[in-house]
């Protein structure tokens, strides 16, 4: 696989100055509520890291692998379940937790699954809303950074699973 070439979109001070934002709104609506945070595998990993040391009253953590993307920069559009919750989550508080929204095609599926399970709550919080692709029409309740178009990797997010260690998010030149 050929070296992308990459330039700095948003740097780990930024993605750092998000997180401790988002966690305090999420501290300010659930207060002393017990929160089940869903991660989404596998680019979550980072963020859900992150932000759940931002958070303050009682939770658990689950996660759930799903993927579409593969070696593409665009979604193949079959949402593959490669890994479901360990815990039931009827009747609580959800809070998934995604690295991305662009298709909203994962995002619909997650919902629709997750919905079925009777949750008390279901909310999103997204780190990047990348909106220029939307397929369908979903918004996260929480979101860190909104962005246009463009192939981004780092801080989780991958390229044919490379780049997830990069500690700040970054253009992948080739496929502006
Ligand atoms: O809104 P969408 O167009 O559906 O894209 C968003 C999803 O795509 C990526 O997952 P991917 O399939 O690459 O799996 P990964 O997290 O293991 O990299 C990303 O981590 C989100 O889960
Ligand atoms: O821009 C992206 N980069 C990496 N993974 C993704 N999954 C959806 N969009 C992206
Ligand atoms: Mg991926």
């Amino acid at each position: 696989m050929p070296e992308l070439k990459l330039k700095t979109l948003f740097s780990a001070e930024e993605i750092e100055r998000q997180v401790v934002r988002l966690g305090q709104e999420i501290n300010r609506d659930y207060q002393d509520r017990e929160i089940i945070l869903v991660g989404i595998l596998k680019g979550s990993f980072l963020f859900i890291a992150d932000l759940c040391r931002q958070l303050q009253g009682p939770l658990t953590i689950d996660f759930m692998r799903l993927a579409s993307y593969g070696s593409e920069t665009q979604s193949s559009g079959i949402i593959e379940l490669r890994k479901d919750l360990e815990v039931s989550i009827r009747g609580k508080h959800v809070l998934v937790v995604e690295d991305i929204i662009d298709s909203g095609l994962t995002l619909q599926s997650l919902l629709h699954r997750l919905q079925e399970r009777q949750p008390a709550s279901l909310k999103v919080c997204a780190l990047i809303d990348k909106r220029a692709r939307r397929e369908v029409s979903l918004e996260a309740d929480y979101i860190g950074i909104t962005m246009d178009d463009g192939f981004i990797v780092g801080y989780g997010l991958d390229y044919d699973e490379r780049y997830r260690n990069l500690p700040g998010i970054f253009l992948a030149e080739p496929f502006e």
